[in-house]
């Protein structure tokens, strides 16, 4: 299988490419940049190593499409809108690491991304990748459009808990920080060192573009989930989400029947690891690995559940998941070419 790279010269791009040059079921990994085709991208990352198929090409459609099966998509919003369509009506399957096809709701996607939204028959064509609740469609996926980092975090956090409806539907509130390679290989003004180091901000407080995506699949599976709260945290490490989840239990509930709840809703799901009770993971319990590690605990005090939820943004936030993906939609093993333990310390 062929496989072509749209924005390999970033960080999510380059993180799709480490997983594949091993994957094995993959024969070809081809590179496509719009700024620095002609370049080797060993160039830009010495740390993969050289190879002449990663001579950084023009984005040619007609050219992908002849050559490539599969079209992964690590670019920045508006790129993957334009030419995701122009793949798929070539018979090529993509699968995008972007917020394009995220939003079912135009309008939805039009306030928060403050764009215009890919055309509407894409957008219901597209399976969201969550890939641990949705096999079975991602199955049949010719565009695969994978989640968020944050929405990744918080939904395998909140999952059981809403799906079994556990929790008040108005109390859910979500407090996330990340690492600042979620923004992105390209320097701005608040990612530079003197910024972030030594230093906790919060970002985009109620108007983060993951909010409508998380409420998005909530309510798919409880209709009467209210807005949630979601605050979004930057923190000075380079990789790694923790969400810490809130929510009001309808009833009270032992901990050891959630940790059991938890447990068994993640049976089936290599990729999430519960903790045991009293146990809470840390993000570099997951750093460069494809895990989800979930702590959940019960307040009689209070009455709330706390869970908390941890993953390496560039992985099963976003490269990692996109190739687990890929796995289910060739009906390969899913764990092919992810399995493998975290770095640590
Ligand atoms: N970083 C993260 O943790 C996560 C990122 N994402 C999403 O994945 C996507 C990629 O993110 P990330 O890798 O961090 O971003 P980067 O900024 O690191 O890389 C994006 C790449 O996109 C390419 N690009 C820019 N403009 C265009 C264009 N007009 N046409 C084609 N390619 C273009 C650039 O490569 P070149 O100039 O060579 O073309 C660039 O290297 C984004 O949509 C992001 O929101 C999703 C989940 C997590
Ligand atoms: C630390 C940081 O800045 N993270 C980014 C994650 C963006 C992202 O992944 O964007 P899409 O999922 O919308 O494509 C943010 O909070 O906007």
């Amino acid at each position: 299988m062929n496989i072509a790279i749209i924005g390999a010269t970033g960080y999510g791009g380059v993180e799709v490419l480490r997983f594949l040059q091993h994957h094995p079921y993959v024969t070809n990994c081809f590179v496509y940049s719009s700024s620095q085709d002609g370049t080797l991208l060993s160039d830009s990352f010495p740390h993969i190593g050289e190879k002449d198929d990663w001579l950084l090409q023009k984005i040619d459609i007609e050219q992908i499409a002849s050559t490539c099966d599969v079209v992964f998509f690590a670019t920045p919003p508006g790129v993957s809108s334009e030419l995701a369509p122009l793949l798929i009506e070539r018979g090529v399957k993509v699968i995008d690491l972007s917020g394009d096809f995220r939003l079912k709701d135009r309008t939805v996607y039009e306030k928060w991304y403050k764009r215009r939204t890919a055309q509407p028959i894409y957008l219901q064509q597209a399976i969201y990748g969550l890939t641990e609740w949705n096999r079975e469609q991602i199955k049949n996926a010719e565009l695969l459009s994978n989640p968020g980092c944050y929405p990744t975090a918080t939904l395998l956090g909140l999952a059981p808990l809403v799906r079994n409806r556990l929790v008040e539907e108005d109390s859910i509130i979500v407090d996330a920080k990340s690492g600042v390679s979620g923004a992105g290989r390209q320097a701005s003004l608040n990612t530079h060192f003197s910024e972030v180091n030594e230093n906790l901000k919060i970002y985009k407080v109620n108007a983060h573009q993951h909010i409508p995506e998380i409420e998005q699949m909530l309510t798919d599976w409880n209709e009467h989930i209210r807005p949630i709260t979601f605050s979004t945290h930057l923190v000075p490490m380079t990789r790694g989400i923790m969400a810490t989840i809130y929510a009001k239990a309808k009833n009270d509930v032992p901990v050891n029947h959630l940790i059991d709840l938890y447990k068994t809703s993640y049976a089936s799901s290599p990729f999430v690891r519960i903790r045991k009770a009293g146990q809470f993971p840390a993000t570099k319990e997951v750093y460069g690995s494809n895990y989800c590690d979930i702590g959940v605990t019960y307040d009689e005090r209070t009455g709330r559940i706390t869970v908390v939820s941890v993953i390496d943004n560039l992985v099963k936030g976003a490269a990692g998941q996109a190739i687990q993906n890929l796995n289910v939609m060739m009906g390969w093993d899913e764990t092919s070419g992810l399995l493998f333990a975290p770095m640590y310390p």
